[in-house]
């Protein structure tokens, strides 16, 4: 640790008080040592501030409480009191917008959190919700700092109602850029994203040692709580990427679609790819058989502006899509099944998933279009017993309560619940398409004739003959595509290649929806 300079009684000129405060600045601005950052860096870790630098716009930043120290006392803490007491807290710009940081600083004190740190990361967030502008942190720290005991751990306290309290008003990220134990965790978990860097980051609520004295299992930090850990198994990690600079490009891309606040709509852009582009591939992409796969991220690519989207939760929960992309320059969130995955069928992390997805764009404002292609709920005991009915609920939840712009569109087979759960008209959709390849109906026709003409078939000379001419009379009855538009239970059936055409009208069109709902404290949605 290098020398600190303290600024003393003094009686010198306004000239030598200038130089002394610039001395504690660049003090302040270096950090603790060099041989710190070196470490840091050994790590494969960029500083705090190298951190700040890459988030914002160059030379927007504007710090707050640079000066602060912390005042505690014992285990050798009076000796050792460094500016910013291990968190740099402030402002800036990312495209021009304003966005609030904080950033742990890991050369002090490991990044743990005291209460004069806890106090400025408050200060920051009430600053944040009082402009409406979204708050990112920055974190590398190692959860409460042991020697500061339980002001430490109010000090997270402090954090949680905080997020809580932001929590559908101003977008928060999360970006994990080291290990994060204990509360350095759980805030991460109240916030609307989570980002990770693989290898350096790990979250956890024990670390290993905890973990294998009290079950015995053996793992290391990453095979515990690494990105890939918590992006593809545990669902806590939105995005994971392989080094800080690209995972601070890709927050920065993610801020450009997000509004500052749930007052204001996500900000628009001039889109030179034509509205009434024509979307030619659709018809070969997606297979009229329904029982063969095809990749839905080509379809969203082909309708969307310039092929471009945002995956949220790319490698979790695989079998839905949840995507934030632009429609003629306006922001939408797009819910997809993938009929890759898992015949693209509705399971507990499917919808948990989605769920989070619509009640994020709802509550920033963000219209919804849902792509359906789907076979229904997942059957077995695993998923009963893992409570399929509450974790479904949680997307019908959502769907149900959502106040913003609502499209769905069904592409081919659209069966039973998961039809009802995937934005049917029925639970609100404000405009329902559906192409000439769709189906939609109670279930598939061979699982319907085994049902509803079970005796026929069983008392039939031929019971195989019997049962393909009853899918057949099912499938001509019940599962011809124009059965829902007849009865007005989708708005139209669109030629495919007009999807984006027809999209892009019809957004244009809600964009000055209102909807209210009736006045409550808060709705009790199913956990
Ligand atoms: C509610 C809650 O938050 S409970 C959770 C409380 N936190 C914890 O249990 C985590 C304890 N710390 C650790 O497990 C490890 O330090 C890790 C995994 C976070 C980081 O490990 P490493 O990268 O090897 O760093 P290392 O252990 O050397 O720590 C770096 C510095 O931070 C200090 N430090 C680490 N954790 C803490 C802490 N919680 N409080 C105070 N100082 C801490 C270390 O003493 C060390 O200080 P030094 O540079 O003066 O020697």
């Amino acid at each position: 640790m290098t020398t600190m300079i303290e600024a003393t009684p003094w009686d010198g000129d306004a000239y030598g008080r200038v130089a002394e405060l610039r001395a504690i600045r660049e003090q302040v601005r270096r950090g603790p040592s060099e041989r710190a950052t070196e470490a840091q860096h050994a790590k494969g870790k960029l500083t705090a501030r190298e951190r700040i630098e890459l988030l914002l716009d160059a030379g927007s930043f504007h710090e707050v409480e640079p000066l602060r120290r912390h005042r505690a006392s014992g285990f050798g803490l009076e000796a050792r009191r460094p500016y910013t007491d291990g968190v740099i807290t402030g402002w800036g710009t990312v495209h021009g917008r304003t966005v609030f940081v904080y950033a742990h600083d890991f050369r002090i004190f490991g990044g743990a959190l005291g209460e004069a740190h806890a106090q400025k990361i408050h200060k920051i967030m009430d600053k944040a919700i009082a402009a409406g502008a979204p708050l990112v942190s920055l974190n590398d720290g190692a959860g409460a700092r042991i020697q500061e005991g339980v002001s430490a751990l109010a000090g997270y306290g402090g954090i949680f109602q905080r997020n809580t309290r932001a929590s559908g008003v101003i977008p928060q990220i999360s970006v994990m850029l080291g290990p994060c134990a204990g509360g350095a965790a759980y805030s991460p978990a109240l916030t609307d994203f989570v980002f990770m860097v693989r290898e350096t980051s790990q979250m956890f609520i024990t670390g290993p040692d905890v973990v294998q004295a009290v079950t015995g299992e053996k793992v290391s930090q990453n095979g515990l709580g690494g990105a890939d850990v918590h992006a593809e198994t545990s669902g806590v990690a939105h995005f994971a990427y392989d080094d800080e600079g690209t995972c601070i490009e890709e927050v920065r891309y993610l801020l450009s679609l997000l509004p500052s606040n749930n007052r204001q709509m996500p900000p628009a852009v001039d889109c030179q790819d034509p509205a009434t582009r024509r979307g030619d591939a659709l018809l070969s992409l997606v297979p009229v058989d329904g029982s063969r796969p095809y990749d839905m991220r080509k379809v969203i690519e082909e309708i969307v502006d310039d092929g471009e989207f945002l995956e949220v939760h790319e490698r979790w929960a695989t079998n839905i899509i949840c995507a934030l992309s632009r429609l003629d320059g306006q922001v939408v969130g797009i819910v997809a099944n993938q009929p890759q995955t898992l015949a693209g069928v509705l399971d507990i992390e499917a919808s948990e998933k989605a769920a989070r997805f619509v009640q994020m764009c709802d509550a920033f404002n963000i219209p919804i279009v849902t792509l359906l292609d789907v076979p229904g709920f997942l059957p077995g005991v695993d998923q009963e017993h893992g409570g399929i009915i509450r974790h479904g609920a949680k997307l019908l939840y959502a769907y149900c309560n959502a106040t913003v712009p609502r499209i769905s569109l069904i592409l081919r087979k659209a069966y039973g619940g998961a039809y009802i759960v995937m934005d049917s008209q029925s639970i609100g959709a404000d405009l329902t398409y559906a192409w000439p390849t769709n189906e939609i109906a109670v279930m598939g026709a061979e699982g319907a004739a085994n049902v509803i003409f079970r005796r026929q078939i069983a008392e039939a000379d031929d019971p195989d003959a019997m049962r393909a001419a009853m899918v057949k009379e099912y499938k001509s009855e019940l599962m011809h595509p124009y059965y829902a538009a007849e009865r007005g239970l989708v708005d139209d059936v669109i030629d495919p290649v007009e999807t984006r055409e027809v999209l892009i009208r019809s957004l244009a069109m809600l964009r000055t929806k209102h909807a209210d709902l009736p006045s409550r404290k808060h709705g009790n949605p199913p956990t």
